[in-house]
C-alpha cells in the first residue's frame, strides 16, 4: 500500500528526516514510537503531502504510484486519510455539513457511528470550536469513518482522551483498519503514532518502528519494542541501531 524509499526531509534549513525506509502492506497497521521532536509528525505530514515539508531525497509510493510530488488533495482522492493530533477549528462550518462534503457513506451510517461515539449532539456544532481535546479526537474518528480512506494515519489518537474513550477509540480504529476481518480479507492499512501505547491494549498492530532523531532506529514486534522502551528508554534503541550498523 505504502512504500517509502531513502526519504530525506527538510523544514526550512533543518534536516528532520534522514534516509527513511518503510513498507506498509495492504491490510497491515504499523505503529510509530519516538521521543518528542524525533520527526514523527513530520513523517506523516510528508506522506500526506503537506507543502511545508521539503523532500530533498527519496520517494514515496502509494498503491504503486509515485506520489512524491503529488499535491495533498490528489493523495486524499487516491485514498489517504489522517486523524490529526490537534485538528484546527473551522468557525462557521457545522460538523454535519463537513461530514456531508467529505463522506463516502450513507448519512444513516454516519448517524449510527455518531451514536456509537456518543457524538450526535455535536453534529450541529461548528467543527472543533470549543471542543475539548477528547471531543476533537472523536470528531476526527467520525470524519475518518465518513471519508472511509484505504490508508489512514492517526497522530496520537489517545492523547488527552479519558480511559473509557481510549478503549472506544481503539476498538473503532481496529474496525476502520479491517482488523475485525481475517487477514486475507483486510484491505485497509494504517500508521499510528502513540506516546504511551495505552491504546495498543485495544488494537491489533502488525509492526512497530522507533523514530529517533530523524532515523528509523529499530523495527519489530510492537509489544516487544514498547516493553523495551518502557524498561530501558529510547536511547537503548539507538545503541542497538549503531551496533547493527557497524
Ligand atoms: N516550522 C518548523 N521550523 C523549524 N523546525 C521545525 C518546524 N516544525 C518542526 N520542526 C522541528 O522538527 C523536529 C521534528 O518535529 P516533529 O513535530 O515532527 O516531531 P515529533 O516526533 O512529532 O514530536 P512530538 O512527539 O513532540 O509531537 C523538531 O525538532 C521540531 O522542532
Amino acid at each position: 500500500m505504502l512504500k517509502i524509499e531513502n526519504l530525506c526531509v527538510k523544514i526550512g534549513d533543518k534536516e528532520v528526516l534522514k534516509d527513511i525506509n518503510l513498507n506498509i502492506g495492504v491490510g497491515e497497521t504499523h505503529v510509530l514510537f519516538g521521543p518528542n521532536g524525533a520527526g514523527k509528525s513530520t513523517l506523516i505530514n510528508t506522506i500526506l503531502g503537506n507543502p511545508k515539508y521539503e523532500v530533498v531525497k527519496g520517494s514515496i509510493y502509494f498503491k504503486g504510484k509515485d506520489i512524491t510530488n503529488m499535491p495533498m488533495y490528489e493523495r486524499a482522492k487516491l485514498g489517504m486519510g489522517i486523524s490529526y493530533q490537534n485538528p484546527p477549528a473551522i468557525p462557521g462550518v457545522k460538523l454535519k455539513n463537513l461530514l456531508n462534503i467529505i463522506s463516502n457513506r450513507e448519512w444513516n451510517e454516519i448517524e449510527k457511528m455518531a451514536e456509537i461515539l456518543n457524538f450526535n449532539d455535536f453534529l450541529e456544532r461548528e467543527v472543533n470550536v470549543g471542543f475539548s481535546g477528547g471531543e476533537a479526537k472523536r470528531s476526527e474518528i467520525l470524519q475518518i469513518y465518513a471519508q472511509n480512506p484505504d490508508f489512514i494515519m492517526f497522530d496520537e489518537p489517545d492523547s488527552g482522551v479519558d480511559v473509557e474513550n481510549v478503549e472506544l477509540i481503539g476498538n473503532l480504529i481496529n474496525e476502520l483498519l479491517d482488523k475485525n476481518k481475517i487477514p486475507s480479507d483486510r484491505e485497509k492499512s494504517g500508521l499510528i503514532i502513540t506516546h504511551m501505547g495505552h491504546i495498543l491494549n485495544f488494537m491489533d498492530v502488525d509492526r512497530a518502528h522507533v523514530l529517533y532523531d530523524g532515523i528509523i532506529a529499530c523495527s519489530g514486534h510492537p509489544e516487544e519494542i514498547l516493553d523495551n522502551i518502557i524498561e530501558h528508554g529510547y536511547e537503548r534503541c539507538v545503541e542497538c541501531y549503531q551496533k547493527k550498523k557497524h
